[in-house]
């Protein structure tokens, strides 16, 4: 097996053990450079990086946002799929190890589609607490840029039809798929030999080759006597005399092994060191071998055991499937199959949870730019995107808020599960992507969106007594690394902090946006492209405690795993076990956090937590409850910020500040980061102190 197939995007089933297994036996044919310096190892020897794994077989000539809506029955809970009516030859059902080969793309390549528009995550690291409460552009952009045209005028007779979901039967052509195998097998190859040219450039290069054996042998019988843990012992020896990602690699998975505690035989370790220490030392290859900085693998490696720690970051090397999401306001799934398959494109129905979404394997087209996109009868849009829609599950006729809606995936979704009844306002805090959103809602032929540009917290006071709300908060992106592998080093634990503030800020909006005297709805679905816990349930259960008069429910979604109840000693509301998580590693799509609340009728109890917010004079429908002013209790989170701020500071400028007692003690700082550096001058300025 060559190198490159270690970044195969896995099947939706997990990947825990299979890597090491692959790995052992891909070692004795592999031959890796020795070299001091680790960024030229990575393009020595062709370290898994985003979109570099396969050429695209899918072509898109727009870069367009995953963040998509998905669809769903138009009935809640209706999750049948209708039986294909018309058996289409053209396509060729692939085996489903072989999906993830056809649908890789070449993420970073500018002519390939992307799983969806890149990801801005334009995060100003501002160092002011006012501009989180207040500054409107100092949020992180969000993602899914869509760079289109106006799109053409819709159909004159496009409500007329009741569009159906059927979809036809596709032949199945293994071979094919078999010879892609033997040309895939042959580029590896050839990219081995490469590594082999670069690695006789490296000095030392014969003894690596010698030593092969020798290195088979280690990880065969003996390896917890091979590895040391520089990280732990003094990391400098291995700055000093390099160090080749290949060893990293190798001892990468050995302490998978050892950390995972499932093999006897490699469960040992490194003899006087604890399982600590080896967590320390994967860490730090983690970082390494995938380039991410140690903060990030710290935070992230908490979420999961050590196996699938690896596979969750193996997993961000591949891009996820390309999937598009067709427009029943304009076609029916069925027919949009045939005209891509009769443009030679490769798909199928992405599963049997969505009656809208197809998967594209490969297209000779650019899928961004076939005359059915730009007459709105697809949206491409990643398949997690589709899940919050699908939860929010809008009914004809209801007039919904989709707060943070920019590039318009999940609102074009809500207008056509809404037929185009009803009404839907799609804002967004960011003007210039309001343009992309109008674009979109054009081009889909959406009759019933309003799009307005405010700050979302300033709802419910600009407007309210909505059925249902929708926010698709923005986040930090760890979800979606594998679209946006800047957010690998860009992000630190005060972005966190600012996120998950203004997080918090939102959702008590969208939960006071809800008329909860509803007929049909008075749900809130939140949602992120992020899998950290700060993120994800922290903020529910901070809005299930500032809310007591809403609950979550489910969310009615088919598959996910179940949201922490409890994290790192800090025990939430037992029914975040109703919230969602997605991950790459396991669903094959991105990460992605999905809740769902019902917001009931305020009690004495909400309402003495709540006496004295300002009630607002906006005119409210009869029959629904006057929206209150959201006030956010910051209170909680001003305490984390102001200690963040200090440790930026120290950090970022040396500048030390005195701690600030009444705050909350700051998070360990990650073990091996080697993040906090010693302050540079301890003579600080009033100047820079006020900075
Ligand atoms: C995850 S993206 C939304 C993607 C969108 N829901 C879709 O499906 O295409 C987050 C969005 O939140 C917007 N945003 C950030 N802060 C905001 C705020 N305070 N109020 C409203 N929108 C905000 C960003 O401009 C960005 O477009």
């Amino acid at each position: 097996m060559g190198r490159k197939a270690r970044n195969k995007q896995a099947p939706p089933t997990p990947l825990p053990g299979s890597d090491l297994d692959k790995s052992k036996k891909s070692k004795g044919k592999k031959k890796a450079p020795s070299t001091a310096n680790p960024a030229k190892a990575v393009k020595a020897t062709s370290l898994p990086t985003p979109g570099k794994a396969r050429k695209p077989r899918v072509k898109a000539v727009d870069r367009v946002d995953d963040d998509s809506d998905a669809e769903e029955a138009l009935q809640q809970g209706d999750w049948s799929d209708e039986e294909d009516e018309v058996p289409v030859k053209n396509a060729k059902k692939q085996p489903k190890e072989k999906k993830g080969k056809k649908a890789k793309a070449a993420a970073d390549s500018d002519d390939d589609l992307d799983n969806g528009p890149a990801k801005e995550l334009v995060f100003t690291d501002s160092e002011d607490e006012a501009d989180i409460n207040g500054g409107k552009e100092s949020l992180p952009a969000g993602l899914h840029d869509f760079d289109l045209d106006e799109a053409p005028e819709e159909d004159d007779d496009e409500d007329d039809e009741v569009l159906g979901d059927e979809f036809p039967e596709f032949d199945v052509e293994d071979d094919e798929f078999m010879e892609e195998d033997d040309e895939a097998d042959s580029a590896f190859a050839s990219d081995e030999e490469d590594a082999d040219g670069d690695a006789a450039m490296a000095e030392g290069d014969d003894e690596d080759d010698d030593e092969d054996g020798a290195i088979q042998t280690n990880l065969e019988d003996d390896l917890e006597e091979s590895y040391t843990l520089p990280a732990v012992d003094g990391i400098e020896e291995e700055h000093e005399h390099g160090v080749s990602l290949r060893d990293v690699e190798q001892r990468m998975r050995w302490l998978v092994g050892v950390c995972s505690g499932k093999d006897d035989k490699t469960s040992i370790g490194v003899p006087g060191k604890s399982r600590s220490d080896h967590l320390v030392q994967l860490e730090h290859d983690i970082a390494t071998y995938f380039g991410y900085n140690h903060f990030l693998v710290n935070k992230l490696m908490r979420l999961f055991t050590a196996d699938e720690a690896l596979a969750f970051f193996e997993s961000n090397e591949s891009p996820r499937p390309v999937t598009i999401r067709a427009n029943t306001l304009r076609t029916r799934r069925r027919d949009l199959a045939q005209a891509l398959i009769n443009r030679g494109a490769n798909l199928e129905p992405i599963g049997k949870w969505s009656k809208v979404g197809l998967q594209v394997f490969e297209s000779p087209v650019p899928i961004g730019a076939t005359p059915e996109y730009l007459a709105g009868h697809y949206m491409l849009q990643a398949a997690s995107s589709f899940l919050p829609v699908i939860a929010l599950a809008p009914q004809p006729g209801e007039r919904v808020l989709d707060m943070a809606s920019a590039p318009g995936g999940k609102t074009t979704y809500i207008s056509a599960l809404l037929q185009n009844t009803g009404v839907v306002f799609a804002n967004d805090s960011n003007k210039a992507r309001t343009k992309s959103l109008t674009a979109n809602v054009h081009r889909m032929g959406c009759k019933n969106v309003v799009v307005c540009n405010y700050d979302a917290r300033e709802f419910p006071r600009v407007m309210g007594g909505f059925d249902r709300v929708l926010l698709d908060a923005p986040c930090s992106g760890t979800g979606v690394i594998s679209k946006d592998a800047s957010v690998k080093v860009n992000k630190s634990e005060r972005d966190f902090q600012l996120l998950a503030h203004l997080q918090k800020q939102l959702i008590l909006c969208a939960l006071d946006s809800v008329n909860a005297n509803s007929a049909t709805g008075g749900y809130v679905v939140y949602s992120t492209c992020s899998v950290t816990v700060d993120e994800n349930e922290s903020v529910v259960d901070y809005a299930l405690r500032k809310r007591p008069h809403c609950k979550l429910v489910s969310t009615g979604l088919e598959f996910g795993v179940e949201g922490f109840t409890s994290f790192e000693g800090k025990h939430f509301n037992p029914t975040v076990n109703l919230t969602r998580r997605y991950y790459p590693h396991k669903h094959n799509m991105d990460g992605f956090f999905v809740a769902k609340f019902k917001v009931g009728k305020r009690g004495k109890k909400a309402t003495e937590a709540e006496e004295e917010e300002e009630v607002t004079g906006d005119i409210v429908p009869e029959g629904q409850e006057e929206p209150k002013k959201a006030v956010f209790d910051a209170a909680e989170d001003d305490a984390i910020i102001k200690e963040g701020k200090r440790v930026h500071l120290l950090k970022t400028k040396g500048i030390k500040i005195a701690k600030d007692k009444s705050a909350a003690p700051a998070k360990a700082a990650p073990s091996s980061s080697g993040q906090i550096k010693t302050a540079k001058s301890k003579k600080v300025t009033e100047k820079r102190r006020q900075k």
